[in-house]
This record gives structure tokens, C-alpha cells and sequence, in this order.
């Protein structure tokens, strides 16, 4: 496995620069060619809850969106947006814990991207699964 690390988007929520957006979570994002995944990893602090201590589930979605969109936006230069986004919570993600993000591009099939993501936590369990839809911008 050889991670590369992606450029992020400096105005994302998720991956962008506190310079051009201050409320970004800054996370970066790395790619490994062999397995097609995208990497994100994070640990959480008190500022993402919703319920004490348990990270807000709306939160965790943007962080798999970003996974996702990676995973086209790692061998793809055209613009695609979100068209459908699915998510199941399986285990609650705590604060202060160590996580890891990957999206996988599944297929594509006329303007749309089919991928999926996972959130892990550190023994393996996965916490988070989605799956989206992205549509290629005209
Ligand atoms: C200096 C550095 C610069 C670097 C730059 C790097 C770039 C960044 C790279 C990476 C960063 C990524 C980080 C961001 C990640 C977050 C992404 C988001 O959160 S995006 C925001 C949320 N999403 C929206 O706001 C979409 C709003 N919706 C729309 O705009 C339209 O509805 C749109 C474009 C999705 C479709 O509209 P139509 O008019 O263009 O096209 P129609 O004809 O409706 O659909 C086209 C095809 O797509 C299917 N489709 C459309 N919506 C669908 C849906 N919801 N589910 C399933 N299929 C859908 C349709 O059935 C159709 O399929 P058929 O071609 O007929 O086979």
C-alpha cells in the first residue's frame, strides 16, 4: 500500500484550510492506487457531538461524502455532485477516539458514479457505512 496524499478542497467543509474556510475540519485526504480507496483518518473532539460524547451523525455524512467524491475525484477531472446520499449508523463513534475513513468508486454508468464508504474505528469494527449516487455536472 502506497498512500498519496490528495490536494483536499481549500474551501471544503471537510477538507479545506482554516485560511480560506475557518470552520473547516481540515482533514486530509490520501488515495492508494493499489486498492482504489481513499484514506481519511480523524479523531474527533468534543466540538462534533450531537448527544455528549457520541460524534453528530450529520457530521460523520459529510466526512463519508468527501470520501466518496475523492474516490472519482482521484482518477477523474470532471465536477460531480451528490445525487443520492445513503447512510447507516452501526456503532456509535466516540470522541477522542481514533477513525478511518475509506470511499471506493464502484462504477459508472452514463453521467452517474456509484460509490460506497466505510468508517472504521481502531479494532476494525465499522461504525459507519454509506453509499451515494454522484452525477457528472454537464
Ligand atoms: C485549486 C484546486 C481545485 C481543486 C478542485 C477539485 C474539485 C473538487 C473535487 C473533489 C471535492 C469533493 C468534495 C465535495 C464533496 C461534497 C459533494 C457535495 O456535497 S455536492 C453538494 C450536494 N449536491 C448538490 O447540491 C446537487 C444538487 N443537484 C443538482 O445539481 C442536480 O439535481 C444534478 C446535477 C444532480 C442533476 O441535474 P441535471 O439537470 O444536470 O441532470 P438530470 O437530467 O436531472 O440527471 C442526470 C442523470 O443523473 C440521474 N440522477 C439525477 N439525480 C439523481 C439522484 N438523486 N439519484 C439517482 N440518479 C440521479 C438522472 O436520472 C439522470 O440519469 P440518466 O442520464 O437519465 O441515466
Amino acid at each position: 500500500m502506497s498512500l498519496v496524499k490528495l490536494q483536499g478542497t481549500p474551501s471544503c467543509f471537510v477538507c479545506g484550510n482554516e485560511n480560506d474556510n475557518p470552520r473547516s475540519l481540515g482533514l486530509n485526504i490520501f488515495w492508494d492506487n493499489e486498492s482504489r480507496y481513499t484514506f481519511i483518518s480523524f479523531i474527533p473532539d468534543e466540538s462534533w457531538c450531537g448527544y455528549e460524547g457520541m460524534v453528530h451523525g450529520g457530521l460523520l455524512a459529510a466526512i463519508i461524502d468527501d470520501a466518496m467524491a475523492w474516490s472519482i475525484k482521484a482518477s477523474d477531472d470532471d465536477i460531480y455532485v451528490t445525487g443520492k446520499l445513503t447512510i447507516s449508523f452501526r456503532k456509535e463513534v466516540r470522541c477522542g477516539k481514533k477513525y478511518v475513513a475509506h470511499g471506493f468508486l464502484e462504477r459508472k454508468e452514463g453521467r452517474r458514479a456509484y460509490t460506497s464508504a466505510v468508517i472504521k474505528d481502531e479494532e476494525g469494527n465499522t461504525c459507519v457505512e454509506g453509499g451515494a449516487i454522484f452525477i457528472r455536472v454537464k
